[in-house]
């Protein structure tokens, strides 16, 4: 298969850790047979730099043009005093708004082997294989009104949550379709003892629970559902919710896997290209030495070729060359282990597709 990716490294990490799935794509594309064409384009505080703006339209028209999106991080230090038009993390929204991605997929599945540098005893997370289905283009990251007034001295800000219904059924009704092929459970997180917009989640959430009777609903408060993650997290299959709740519990649930930067995701919509990266940011802290964990970056390309190229087999060769570096007791520093041989950003990438070859 003849395949255009468009490829956008974005700020920090993000540059480094695309190196490695493009050239973990490239083995793929030798070993199966495929043609994976990239284009590059800028997107966050790297595009504010040279273009002045953090989504450049020639950005949205190589996305859009093109068969899936691979982006890698964006943001950092240097733009955190911009106005907010001119946050990298701006250009990111858009973007997702722009290719109408309203579906995040974060799967969380436990690792073996890396079963002891997460936070939580083995007992606990050997079982762990959830899905959580974050609402992506809607919410209060993206509700109006938004933003700062002052008025006659009383400085205030505002952003506000909201929500149609039809928002809510498209990404609940994903759920479901997921929770169908898995384990068939879905729990749907909200704050409707609060607000408004999850008293109508839940409506909906019932409303759309009658098209899958084989599917067991529940709901769970997020304060009780954030929680719930460390304390048994084997309980759930599919986990839906809105944007914001989504945003912050799947940093919470990287954690069982390890690390953060062992998270994927998928972002999808209904038609057009879906757009996969790693659940992290840009990581400041750590940026420009090497060190990052390049894995949650090559596992979102490895999304990418099961979600929007049909390439089970190829993604399978992905994942399986990962578990076979983990095995072989290679670690970035943030999974590091007592007697793991520790791997920069590059060498832990070449590992992979030194496995992925043989
Ligand atoms: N999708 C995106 O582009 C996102 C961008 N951001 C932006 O990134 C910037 C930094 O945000 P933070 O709150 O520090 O979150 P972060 O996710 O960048 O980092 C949080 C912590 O996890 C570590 N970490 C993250 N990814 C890692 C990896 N692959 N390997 C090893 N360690 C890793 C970092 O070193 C840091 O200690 C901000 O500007 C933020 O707005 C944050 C989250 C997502
Ligand atoms: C710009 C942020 C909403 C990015 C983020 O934290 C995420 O998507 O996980
Ligand atoms: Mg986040």
């Amino acid at each position: 298969m003849h395949k255009k990716i468009a490829v956008l490294p974005g700020d920090g990490i993000g540059r480094e850790i695309m190196d490695g799935a493009i050239k973990v794509l490239d083995v793929v594309a030798r070993h199966f047979g495929h043609q994976f064409d990239y284009e590059f384009a800028l997107i966050g505080g790297d595009a504010i730099d040279q273009e002045g703006t953090p989504l450049p339209e020639n950005t949205i028209k190589v996305c859009k043009t093109s068969d899936a999106v691979l982006l890698g991080a964006v943001g950092g230090p240097k733009w955190d005093q911009n106005p907010s038009h001119l946050r990298p993390e701006k250009g990111l929204l858009g973007l997702r708004k722009e290719l109408g991605v309203f579906a995040n997929l974060r799967p969380v599945t436990c690792f073996p082997d890396l079963a002891e540098a997460s936070t939580l005893k083995m007992e606990i997370i050997k079982e762990v294989d959830l899905m959580i289905v974050r609402e992506l283009t809607g919410g209060l990251y993206f509700g109006e009104p938004k933003g700062r007034q002052n008025e006659n001295g009383e400085e205030s800000a505002v952003d506000t949550l909201f929500y149609t219904r039809r928002e809510m059924e498209r990404i609940i009704r994903k759920a479901f379709e997921l929770a169908e092929v898995r384990r068939k459970k879905v729990t749907s997180v909200d704050k409707a003892n609060v607000l408004e917009t999850s008293k109508l989640w839940r409506e909906v959430a019932e409303e759309v629970s009658k098209d899958f009777p084989e599917v067991k609903l529940e709901h769970m408060l997020v304060d009780n559902a954030a929680m719930q993650l460390i304390r048994n997290p084997a309980q759930f299959d599919v986990i839906v919710t809105e944007n914001m709740f989504g945003d912050i519990l799947s940093d919470e649930a990287s954690m069982l896997t390890g690390s953060l930067g062992m998270l994927a995701s998928a972002s999808l919509s209904d038609d057009g290209p879906g757009l996969y990266e790693p659940v992290h940011g840009s990581a400041p802290d750590i940026a420009g030495q090497n060190k990052a964990n390049p894995l949650a970056m090559i596992l979102s390309a490895a999304l990418m070729l099961k979600y929007s190229f049909s390439m089970n087999q190829e993604a399978c060769a992905v994942e399986e060359a990962v578990q076979q570096v983990l095995k072989g007791g290679y670690r970035t520093g943030d999974i590091a282990q007592e007697g793991t041989t520790i791997l920069s950003t590059d060498e832990m990438t070449q590992k992979v597709v030194e496995y992925l070859e043989t």
